[in-house]
């Protein structure tokens, strides 16, 4: 099957990395700030580079455009971190080094092309921080469409089952998922029409990433009448393509006007639920562009839903 040796070398590597973000958090990491004020931990750093690393080793050719970047982590002002991150990395690749650790992170400063990957290391690092949902994503992305992407979410679990979740999609061979407890992998569908009890819908935990208020109001007028779930990271893909939920909506957020998604934040997700027979496309109903840069420039707000609701959202995000 085309894409059969990505596939198995990213669940790998996505699984080693979900291992390390679950050592991380049982010691509580505390959180170091970004040039943007955003967090980030020693998870992030060592997410990215045992992924990094696996995908490297394999394709030595294909550029990753992942989110971190070892410049800070060199830093003086870092203290141990450096250290900290190689010892986690140490639990997966035994003989790391500092020097080693730092430039895998940096095979993550790559650049869209033809062929190239993406990276969120930890998605929902937020979400992280607190306990609650988190993702691991990957996808590989060509002649500007998401073949192939691969979501690990360690603390997704559905009706108290154990923890941890894997979500794989090809494009053209349908949507998997795998309990981290099982390893067993089952087809994954969106939610139908008759199933009225998963006509849920999904919106991000933190206010400023999104419009809370007008997210609510959309999914009212496409007939949605329970209160959102709310859930960080690509963890809401998740959600939707295995028919637990019909919509996911981000609207802008009215306190960052000029935000633009970033790929990692979406590719991965994205190829999950649409090959679970779901549709994501921007609020203006335009398809995601995950290969012109890092940032979706074009695109503002993202509706990702079952399909059968999608044109009705998008006829009331006109109004
Ligand atoms: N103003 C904003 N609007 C939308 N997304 C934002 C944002 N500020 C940050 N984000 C993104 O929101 C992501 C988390 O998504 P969610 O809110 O669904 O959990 C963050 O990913 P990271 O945690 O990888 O940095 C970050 O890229
Ligand atoms: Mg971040
Ligand atoms: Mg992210
Ligand atoms: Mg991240």
């Amino acid at each position: 099957m085309p894409y059969d040796r990505e596939k198995q070398v990213a669940i790998d590597a996505v699984l080693a990395a979900s291992r390390l973000c679950e050592e991380v958090r049982q010691a509580i990491p505390p959180a170091m700030e970004k040039g943007d004020k955003s967090p980030v931990t020693v998870a992030d750093f060592g997410s990215q580079a045992i992924i990094c690393k696996a995908i490297s080793e394999a394709f030595p050719d294909d550029p990753i455009v992942g989110e971190e970047d070892a410049t800070t982590l060199k830093t003086p002002e870092m203290g141990n971190n450096l250290e900290k991150v190689t010892d986690y990395v140490k639990s997966i690749i035994p003989d790391a080094t500092p020097e080693q650790v730092t430039a895998w992170i940096d095979r993550g400063n790559g650049s869209v092309g033809g062929r190239f990957w993406t990276l969120d290391p930890i998605d929902g690092t937020k979400g992280f921080l607190r306990k609650d949902q988190y993702a691991i994503a990957l996808a590989l992305i060509e002649n500007g469409e998401v073949k192939l992407g691969i979501m690990g979410c360690p603390a997704y679990a559905i009706d108290g089952d154990i923890p941890g979740m894997l979500f794989v999609a090809v494009r053209g061979e349908g949507s998997m998922k795998m309990p981290f407890s099982t390893g067993k992998f089952t087809p994954i569908q969106v939610v139908k029409a008759e199933d009225t009890a998963n006509m849920r819908f999904v919106e991000s935990v933190e206010a400023a990433h999104g419009d809370q208020s007008r997210q609510n109001a959309i999914a009212q007028a496409a007939g949605i009448t329970s209160p959102s779930v709310r859930m960080d990271s690509q963890a809401k893909y998740g959600v939707v393509a295995s028919g637990q939920a019909a919509l996911y909506l981000r609207l802008p957020s009215p306190k960052y006007p000029n935000y633009r998604e970033n790929i990692w934040d979406h590719a991965a997700g994205a190829i999950v639920v649409e090959e679970a027979g779901g549709r994501v496309t921007d609020m203006y109903g335009k398809p995601l562009d995950f290969a012109s840069s890092i940032k979706m420039v074009d695109n503002r707000g993202i509706v990702v839903s079952n399909g059968l609701i999608h044109d009705q959202v998008l006829s009331a995000l006109k109004s």
